[in-house]
């Protein structure tokens, strides 16, 4: 689609475009982080969109179980040889965003990239490393992460896989005692993968030391055939990510070498001594690294879909608000800016958060390299946060965005649902949010406990501002806002503290006395998590080096952004004394002043997240706006339409209708 000819455009699509008040290309540079990000983005996206091995021959939605599987590991795999082919040398894993969109349902590397690779680069030590990094890199071997049992995905300490040490001939036996211990889920351990790094509890010298990674080849390298002692499968149809073949497998008393065991943080000797980790939950660091890259993830998704619900918008006319006046476009009315503008202030929100949790992971991992574990609880709990609100709020934005999109966002065809079935696996996979927020609460209450003591934990520092609770500002600015937000989450966590105290003093056992507390808990670690994406959101636009109109827009969409959240959860706000119920009215008509503002320019903000019709796939979002045609189209490739009367009529509808005669 050629951007700079109008003739083919959507005459509502121009004349949106043409009130645009600042300048797209510098906004997306922004959003891809950096002009030379975006240069690489589009550079991967056209060698992408320009191959024809990505296109289907029909749509997915048509094909059998197993034919969708088969083309989308045609084209994953062809996606792997592609980007390996390329001279410049590249990290995949800096560029797996520019991959959003080729691949329709899911992708059956996908685990062997985001989990498999990080699980050898952070688990392995360095001869481990040597002999299946390059390997894995290559795509010689492909691998998953097997962790999840038919009986236990979030208490990792309850996984029933065993491995147990045989100093005799330097083997670990590895054995599925039990159904439950059938590992259960696992990306492309189905039918794709021929490795895996397996978490199962280590038994050695009589003793069990909890859950370690080892890595276990599944498959005869030659034939792919299942080896020995290992049964493997794939699980059936899902909710959405259909082509990534989860898979099942069961260990019966099956033999690695001792050297399969992932040492770099513990070890155990030939004889079988077991040499302890610096932190007894460094096993777990591919999950807290794959939560990092989430935020980033649900970031994108979250652009398909406003982009698909702000044009759609601007195209669909409905009804009419001045009576016998033409029918508007959707998007004046003031309920479907608050549908969809706030979702495009969400992304940017997304987006800053996932930078600022990124850096402190470089540092908390650069810390690591010398031993210093001191920060890993800070990271746990942030990025256990953070995970848990993007993906909720963008699987929730994504919805909304479809119901934004009335009877057409239901079709396959504008895709949404497949966005949203896309999106809403991450509120499960890689720690369901509930438990992950209710480790972040622990984290606060602890922190909380510990005021006084210095731990150099920057995200609860503000849990020692006691003198924060007793002043509420007069103040709007957007600072005075997100001092809002602080003083909410404190409150929340001091009253939470104070109530698990009161039961622990009546005389209950602190661990029930958590779970009687654990609704208000989730509010805390809630409140928590938002007044850290706030204060990053404020801080990123307010320090943003940037030509007047873009920060000027950025500046609205922030405001919106913690203005919408107040408006959410006001009585919060309210309990403790951080704003007043006439604050929050004027609050809420400012709220809808900002959505008059944005109104004008949100086609060119969307525009500005620059993703390629091919990538978007989508009837209702292409940049022309020539959604009818593209609708009807589309509608024409159903099976069903090859013929005028389908076979089904003459076998049940015409004996049924021919019956009572
Ligand atoms: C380079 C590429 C990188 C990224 C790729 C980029 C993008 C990725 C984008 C999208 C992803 C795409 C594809 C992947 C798709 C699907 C894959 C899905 C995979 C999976 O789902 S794998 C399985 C994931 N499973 C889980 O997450 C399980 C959740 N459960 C847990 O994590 C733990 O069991 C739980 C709940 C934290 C509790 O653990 P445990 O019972 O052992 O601990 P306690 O509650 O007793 O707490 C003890 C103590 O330990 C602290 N702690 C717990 N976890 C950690 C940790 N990870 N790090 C540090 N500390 C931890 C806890 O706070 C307690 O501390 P305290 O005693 O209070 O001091
Ligand atoms: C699409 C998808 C892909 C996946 N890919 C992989 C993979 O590649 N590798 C892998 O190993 N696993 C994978 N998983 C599994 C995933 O990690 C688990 O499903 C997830 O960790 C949740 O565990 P569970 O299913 O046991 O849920 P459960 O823990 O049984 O959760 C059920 C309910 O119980 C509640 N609950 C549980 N414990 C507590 C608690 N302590 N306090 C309060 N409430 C609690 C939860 O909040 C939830 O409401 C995948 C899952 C999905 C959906």
């Amino acid at each position: 689609m050629d951007k700079n000819n109008e003739r083919e455009c959507n005459e509502d699509l121009i004349r949106e475009r043409r009130k645009c008040n600042f300048n797209i290309e510098e906004l997306t540079n922004i959003v891809d982080g950096g002009k030379a990000r975006t240069a690489r983005r589009r550079e991967i996206q056209r060698l992408l969109i320009n191959d024809p091995e990505f296109l289907d021959e029909i749509p997915q939605d048509y094909m059998s179980h197993e034919d969708r599987y088969s083309n989308e590991l045609r084209k994953s795999a062809h996606l792997m040889q592609k980007l390996a082919d390329q001279e410049s040398g590249h990290d995949i894993h800096q560029d797996i965003g520019a991959l959003t969109g080729i691949l329709k349902d899911g992708n059956p590397l996908m685990v062997h990239l985001s989990m498999f690779i990080p699980a050898i680069l952070g688990q392995a030590n360095s001869e481990q490393q040597e002999k299946w990094l390059g390997r894995s890199l290559r795509n010689e071997i492909i691998g998953t992460y097997a962790q999840t049992e038919l009986g236990h995905g979030t208490f990792v300490r309850g996984l029933e896989t065993r491995a147990t040490y045989d100093p005799t001939v330097e083997e670990f036996v590895l054995h599925t005692p039990t159904i439950t211990a059938t590992k259960w889920w696992p990306g492309g351990l189905g039918k794709t993968c021929n490795y895996c790094v397996v978490m199962a509890q280590l038994y050695t010298q009589g003793r069990c030391y909890g859950p370690h990674p080892f890595i276990v080849q599944l498959r005869d390298e030659e034939t792919h055939r299942s080896l020995p002692g290992i049964t493997l499968g794939e699980i059936g149809p899902r909710l959405g990510l259909n082509s990534n073949d989860n898979g099942f497998l069961k260990f019966e008393n099956h033999r690695i070498p001792r050297t399969n065991m992932l040492m770099k943080h513990s070890q155990v000797l030939k004889d079988g001594t077991y040499v302890k980790p610096l932190h007894n939950k460094l096993s777990y660091g591919t999950m807290m690294l794959v939560r990092v890259g989430i935020v980033g993830a649900c970031s994108r998704s979250l652009q398909y879909a406003v982009t698909i619900a702000t044009r759609y918008s601007a195209v669909r006319h409905q009804s009419e608000i001045v009576p016998g006046q033409p029918e508007p476009q959707i998007l004046d009315y003031q309920t479907q800016q608050y549908k969809v503008i706030p979702q495009i202030a969400s992304v940017f929100a997304l987006i800053f958060s996932a930078r600022s949790l990124s850096k402190i992971q470089s540092s908390v991992t650069a810390k690591l390299k010398d031993g210093n574990t001191d920060l890993l609880p800070e990271l746990h709990s942030l990025s256990s946060g953070l995970k848990a609100l993007s993906s909720s709020d963008a699987s929730w934005g994504v919805e909304v965005c479809r119901l934004a999109c009335g009877g057409h966002g239901y079709l396959a065809s504008s895709n949404l649902p497949r966005t949203y079935t896309g999106t809403t696996c991450a509120i499960t996979y890689e720690g369901e949010n509930t438990v992950l927020l209710l480790q972040v609460a622990r984290y606060l209450i602890k922190s909380y406990r510990s005021i006084g003591k210095e731990t150099g934990a920057s995200s609860v520092s503000y849990l020692a501002d006691q003198t924060s609770l007793a002043s509420s500002s007069s103040s709007f600015s957007n600072k005075a806002l997100v001092q809002a937000f602080k003083l909410s989450a404190l409150s929340l966590v001091a009253e939470a503290e104070a109530r698990l105290q009161k039961l622990c003093d009546m005389g209950q056992e602190f661990y029930h006395a958590w779970n009687y507390c654990s609704v208000l808990l989730l509010k805390c670690a809630e409140a928590h998590t938002r007044y850290y994406i706030c204060e990053k959101y404020e801080q990123t636009v307010d320090s943003l080096k940037a030509s007047e109109g873009v920060k000027n827009v950025l500046q609205s969409l922030c405001r919106l952004y913690l203005i919408y959240h107040i408006t959410l959860t006001h009585g919060d706000f309210l309990k403790c004394g951080a704003l007043t119920p006439r604050n929050i009215a004027v609050l809420e008509g400012e709220m809808c002043d900002l959505l008059a503002v944005l109104r004008p320019q949100a086609v060119s903000i969307v525009d500005a997240f620059d993703i390629p019709d091919e990538l978007l796939g989508s009837t209702l979002g292409c940049w022309d706006g020539n959604v009818y045609q593209r609708l009807y189209d589309e509608a024409l490739k159903s099976p069903l339409n090859k013929t005028d009367v389908p076979d089904a009529y003459y076998k049940y509808l015409l004996p049924l209708m021919k019956s009572s005669l």
